[in-house]
């Protein structure tokens, strides 16, 4: 068992599909989402969940290191990093091109590298596996398996092969009486250690520092408010407090971990420098993977006042999520804001475990449709029957009906804002999914009371003639 997500790192030349298993392996969960408008998704980075196991994935894009670009050179730094934090890599080649040159010096270097490997023969659809693996032997990594990573032929199995060799992340226990889980997530400088040394104390850090790195010592426990809360990963911030250790870089591996193993996210901006596209893409992972957030502001301190006019301004144009997560303004350094947040926290964790009945859920649905009904598709009205809680943390309602598959995302969003304000839920993204109905004789028999209304009806109106 570990504390860190397994990581599945995708390497190979231009072109040869890794941004389409990429999307592959992290898109299922998109299908689900209704609620976030304004998701930033990370070409480099996902999370993904193959039955009940989550990973990250991490798409190198340009694993060659002759990069010009210097804009690139962060994400250079990081998938030289996810290389090194690689639990499996997958190397893609191209069926089509054939076995190239670049493909031998990738090879080699992988070699070196010496991490568990799989060779995926991608673009195989249509062809025999023998056929379109033989080439690629002669690359001397093993047996290839052949996929299709557009249609999506072998990725199952691909992922079940490379899991099944991965330490999972230990599961979360559903009652532990820690509290809340809360992991602290942030871009290098914005005050994450500060604000858990706020909210700890600084001798809890310090006690929380022992070599090891058993899980207990890296959930720490701790109360706010009279509330028992446990921090989670707090790998970066007890390396700090020994001052002659460098400092840690910054890992999106290990806060995608932390996101994982959270009930609720504080994420953390600095007022005092730009916020911008990295902060939005940080938020776009912790709402893909569902998570409960609330968004902390940081450094709020020492700003005159037209400065943070400026400041909430930049953050209601930048931020995305900020219909469901709510937004406070903190300085760390003082510890001003720091209830309120803790509140939200607080708030947050109640509406992502909270447990809805299923009258209640009918209740909000029926009154939903009956103020704004679902359009109608070639005629034939969707109807949405029935709905029923289908998980928590983040919480998911499933609606049944007919059609389904036809509501217009307009829609989905009206449906989710009714059940989110409904339930007065806060600081949580709602996932809500369709099933179209499987008891077609239902259908079918008010289909007929239908037509057979019609028919009274027209032999009524003879009758009155
Ligand atoms: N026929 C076929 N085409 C595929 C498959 N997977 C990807 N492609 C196509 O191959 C092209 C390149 O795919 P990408 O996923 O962009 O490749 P990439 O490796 O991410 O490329 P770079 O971003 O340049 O590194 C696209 O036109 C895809 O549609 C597949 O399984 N079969
Ligand atoms: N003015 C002001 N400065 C702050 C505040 N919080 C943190 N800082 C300063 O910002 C700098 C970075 O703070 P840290 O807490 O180390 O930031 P971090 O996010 O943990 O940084 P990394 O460990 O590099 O990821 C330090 O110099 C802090 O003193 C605040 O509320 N107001």
């Amino acid at each position: 068992m570990s504390d860190k997500l397994p990581v599945i790192v995708l390497v190979g030349r231009p072109n040869v599909g890794k941004s389409t298993l990429f999307n592959r392996l992290t898109g299922t969960r998109d299908a689900l989402v209704a609620d976030l408008p304004g998701l930033t998704r990370d070409r480099q980075y996902g999370s993904g969940v193959h039955e009940n196991r989550a990973f990250v994935v991490v798409d190198t894009g340009g694993l060659m290191p002759e990069s010009a670009d210097p804009l690139a050179a962060l994400a250079e730094e990081q998938a030289r990093m996810a290389l090194e934090e690689a639990d499996h890599v997958l190397f893609l080649v191209d069926v089509r091109q054939g076995r190239v040159p670049a493909d031998e010096a990738i090879a080699k270097h992988l070699r070196k590298l010496g991490k568990p490997l799989t060779l995926v023969v991608n673009k195989s659809e249509g062809r025999p596996r023998a056929e379109a693996s033989a080439d690629f032997f002669a690359l001397g990594l093993g047996e290839p398996l052949t996929i299709s990573a557009e249609q999506g032929q072998g990725v199952h199995q691909l992922l079940t092969a490379v899991l099944e060799v991965l330490p999972a992340i230990a599961p979360e226990p559903e009652n532990d009486d820690g509290g809340v889980r809360v992991a602290i997530v942030g871009r290098p400088n914005v005050g994450k250690s500060t604000l858990v040394n706020r909210l700890l104390g600084e001798d809890r850090v310090l006690a929380a520092d022992h070599p090891g790195t058993t899980r207990d010592a890296i959930a720490v426990p701790f109360e706010y408010d009279g509330h028992p809360y446990t921090l989670i990963d707090t790998a970066g911030i007890r390396r700090r407090a020994r001052v002659w250790e460098a400092v840690e870089k910054f890992s999106i591996v290990k806060t995608l971990s932390a996101i994982e193993r959270a009930h609720v996210v504080i994420a953390v901006v600095d007022a005092q420098n730009d916020i911008g596209e990295q902060d939005a893409k940080l938020l776009g992972l912790i709402a893909q993977r569902g998570r409960a957030m609330v968004l902390a502001v940081n450094k709020w301190d020492g700003l005159k006042p037209d400065e943070r006019e400026q400041v909430r301004y930049q953050v209601s144009l930048k931020m995305p999520f900020l219909d469901f997560a709510p937004l406070h303004f903190i300085s760390a350094r003082h510890g001003s804001g720091l209830g309120e947040l803790m509140q939200d926290v607080q708030t947050a964790y109640e509406s992502t475990t909270r447990e809805f009945s299923t009258p209640e859920l009918n209740r909000i649905l029926e009154a939903a449709v009956e103020a704004h009904q679902p359009p109608a598709v070639l005629g034939r009205r969707i109807k949405l029957r029935y709905a029923h809680q289908g998980g928590r943390n983040p919480p998911r309602i499933v609606v049944h009906g007919n059609q389904t598959e036809k509501l217009p995302e307009s829609y989905k969003r009206y449906l989710a804002n009714q059940f989110r304000a409904a339930l007065a839920l806060k600081g949580v993204p709602l996932l809500l999914s369709f099933k179209t109905g499987d008891n077609p004789y239902k259908d079918k028999k008010n289909e007929l009371t239908g037509r057979q209304i019609k028919k009274k009806r027209r032999l009524m109106a003879r009758v009155k003639r």
